[in-house]
């Protein structure tokens, strides 16, 4: 009787549809038919995928990158540069994934991806930690050797790994489609790995009805409350642990609440009173892995234990003495000796950054190169190439900043100035998304 496929197809209110789908398969193992049938179509029912476009900003670490990951303190800002996703219903029984900027595009039949969930009622991907055995299965699947390092390998097996768990719980998974773009860099120290897992996260949870759409009437992007952004997080966090082995969540922090954060052993607190900061990035191009250089940093520890301690306390310090500054400047009006002192931080942090292995000769070029014209610049991230920042004072004259922009692009970098502070992840209407953007994701 259940043995073809049927949709029931209806239109939602706002754009696009959902489906009931009916697998071929007919019943639950281990349970009697007319009871597999009616969980089938409880869940069927309750399947309603609701379709989305949501958004996460990158971010730059100003202080505290590695050190964090030992459970000292990070000061990072989310950047006006963000990843977006967009998660269309489909009635094809694939489940697709779009990922032009490495160049991916991938589908698996549902029935496949089915194979890989456990007996029903058995716990899959728990929020609060990984599934070794599923990422097991995962990486026979995608046929990946634990040690890889391929780009795509870890974008897919954290979209699967997202993707299972949230719609573990029902035994249907749904048939959809995820296009994800980006306009940070891949890979240079700009937080895009997190950018996209906390989009996953979003729409995984949001399609799923796990959590509410945040988006009414009045408003074409909105927010999520407190409650749903901590689930986001947690779940972008298993995303970043599949593509960086051993993450802080400071990256996925700033993803999910943006602004500007203190990050320690996953307390997370939000700088209200800072100054408004002019920053420069720089991507020397040179690409890297953020596992490598933080499991690098964990050998150097290992074997030199009592000489890297102590610079991850002293990088600590520096975070702290950072964050005083800020405030006192945010109380107080800015002064030249408040810049001098975020400038004598930059410069400690980055001869720090170095001691510990993350340095790169095209950083010491970003950090020459901007002294020559008076300003200061460490690395961003993981550092081993990738990005660097570069502090503006409020007094750098605007052809000041033009000529070393000039000066780091004639060296091969990528220069522009950013605006900090933006939004952490948002849910959009299509009509409140940029229509390049739009045009890039509807493509696929
Ligand atoms: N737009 C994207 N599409 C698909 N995969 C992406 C995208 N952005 C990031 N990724 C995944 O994240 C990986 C890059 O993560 P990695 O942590 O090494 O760099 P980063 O996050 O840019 O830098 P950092 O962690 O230092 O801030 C890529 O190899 C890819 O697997
Ligand atoms: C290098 C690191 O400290 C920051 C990467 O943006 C890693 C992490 O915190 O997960
Ligand atoms: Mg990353």
């Amino acid at each position: 009787m259940f043995s073809r496929l049927w949709y029931l197809t209806v239109p939602t209110a706002s754009y696009g549809r959902f489906i009931l789908s009916k697998t071929t398969t007919g019943v639950c193992k281990d349970y009697p038919s007319s009871y597999g049938v009616v969980w089938r179509l409880y869940f069927a029912i309750r399947m309603q995928i609701k379709e989305c476009i949501v958004s996460a900003p990158g971010k730059a670490i100003l202080h505290g990158e590695h050190a964090v990951v030992h459970g000292k303190v990070a000061l990072a800002v989310s950047l006006n540069l963000r990843t977006y996703l967009r998660l269309q219903a489909t009635s094809t029984s694939k489940v697709c994934i779009n990922l032009p900027n490495i160049n991916t595009f991938l589908s698996w039949d549902v029935a496949v991806l089915k194979q890989l969930l456990p007996d029903f009622g058995a716990e899959l991907g728990n929020v609060n930690e990984l599934d070794a055995e599923l990422v097991r299965m995962l990486r026979n699947f995608v046929g990946v050797s634990n040690g890889t390092l391929d780009t795509r390998s870890m974008a897919i097996l954290a979209f699967l790994y997202i993707y299972l768990c949230v719609f573990a719980k029902s035994r249907e998974l749904p048939s959809l489609t995820v296009s994800v773009w980006s306009e940070l860099p891949t890979g240079a120290g700009l937080g895009s790995s997190a950018a996209y897992s906390v989009c996953l996260a979003a729409a995984m949870l949001s399609a799923s009805g796990t959590i509410p759409s945040p988006l009414s009437d009045q408003e074409n992007t909105a927010r999520w409350g407190e409650v749903e952004m901590e689930l986001i997080n947690r779940w972008a966090f298993q995303g970043e642990r599949i593509i960086h082995g051993n993450p802080s969540g400071v990256d996925n922090a700033v993803g999910t609440w943006g602004g500007i954060l203190r990050y320690r052993s996953g307390k997370i607190t939000a700088l209200s009173r800072v100054p408004m900061l002019r920053i420069l990035l720089t991507n020397t191009k040179v690409p890297r892995s953020t596992k490598v250089l933080v499991a690098g940093v964990k050998d150097k520890m290992n074997k030199f234990p009592s000489i890297i301690n102590p610079v991850l306390e002293s990088v600590d310090a520096v975070s702290c003495t950072c964050e005083q500054t800020l405030t006192e400047m945010a109380s107080d009006t800015p002064t030249p000796e408040h810049y001098n002192v975020l400038e004598e931080l930059i410069d400690i942090n980055q001869h720090h950054l170095n001691v510990i292995g993350v340095g790169h000769t095209t950083l010491d070029t970003l950090c020459q190169v901007t002294l020559a014209r008076g300003l200061h610049s460490k690395l961003t991230g993981a550092g081993g190439g990738g990005c660097g920042i570069t502090l503006l004072r409020p007094e750098t004259e605007c052809s000041v900043i033009q000529n070393t922009i000039q000066d780091l692009r004639d060296c091969g970098y990528d220069c522009w100035e950013t605006r900090i502070g933006a939004a952490g992840v948002q849910q959009h209407s299509p009509l409140a998304v940029k229509e390049q953007v739009l045009e890039v994701l509807a493509r696929y």
